[in-house]
């Protein structure tokens, strides 16, 4: 079981505090969402959490069954989908997918094929990624994120670009692959984080 503990977390840039004192307890198989306005931190936080941001003052910890974990073995725990994350242009998306699965591994009874079903993407396989929509691209990324056999997966603004279908899409994804994971959501739209267990309002820690 993975647990990610955040001791007095604040981070500001340049003299702008953007939270303080941020105190919580992640562990897997339960789901947070982070929330807040536009502006009010939750990327920051998740980059924090990513361990890609440090924080400015407090401390982070990731713990595998109780023992501490390396910050850089982290990232082998660890799965994102965000609209900062670029996806390689060049690759098509059976290329994009065998070079992503080829350093996280797969989730097990997932195929390459199956994925393609998954995604409803058979038509685009060897398309490259872009001329693919900011709709087609926002599915593989979930997809990505959520079938990879990482404990930990990380959503920034899941449904962005997606439609009514295409949200549809993202809660049976959620249904099917979130169980037993670690899932942190930061969002402002409920339909994106109705189904967590916890919430996390990041307006208190101003
Ligand atoms: N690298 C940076 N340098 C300076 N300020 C930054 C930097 N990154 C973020 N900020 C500021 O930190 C604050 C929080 O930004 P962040 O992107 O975390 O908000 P958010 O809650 O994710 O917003 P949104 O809902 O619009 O995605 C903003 O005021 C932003 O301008």
């Amino acid at each position: 079981m993975l647990e990610i503990v955040l001791e007095d977390i604040g981070r500001r840039f340049n003299r702008d505090w953007i939270f303080r004192g941020i105190n919580c307890r992640f562990v897997q198989g339960n789901s947070y969402a982070i929330l807040g306005a536009n502006g009010s931190g939750k990327s920051t936080l998740l980059q924090i959490i990513l361990s890609s941001l440090s924080p400015s003052e407090g401390q982070i910890n990731y713990l595998q069954e109780g023992r501490l974990l390396e910050i850089a073995d982290f990232f082998s725990y660890v799965s994102l989908a965000a609209p900062y994350q670029e996806l390689i242009e060049e690759f098509t998306l059976v290329e994009l997918l065998e070079f992503h699965f080829s350093f996280k591994r797969i989730i097990d009874d997932m195929d390459l094929k199956k994925l393609l079903s998954l995604l409803g993407l058979e038509q685009s396989a060897h398309k490259e990624i872009r001329y693919f929509s900011s709709g087609m691209k926002q599915r593989t990324k979930l997809a990505m994120a959520c079938c990879a056999a990482t404990p930990v997966v990380l959503l920034d603004e899941p449904t962005s670009n997606l439609d009514v279908k295409g949200i549809d899409w993202y809660h049976q994804l959620i249904q099917q692959f979130g169980a037993n994971k670690l899932l942190i959501i930061c969002s402002n739209q409920a339909h994106e984080y109705d189904f967590c267990q916890h919430q996390l309002m990041i307006e208190g820690y101003k």
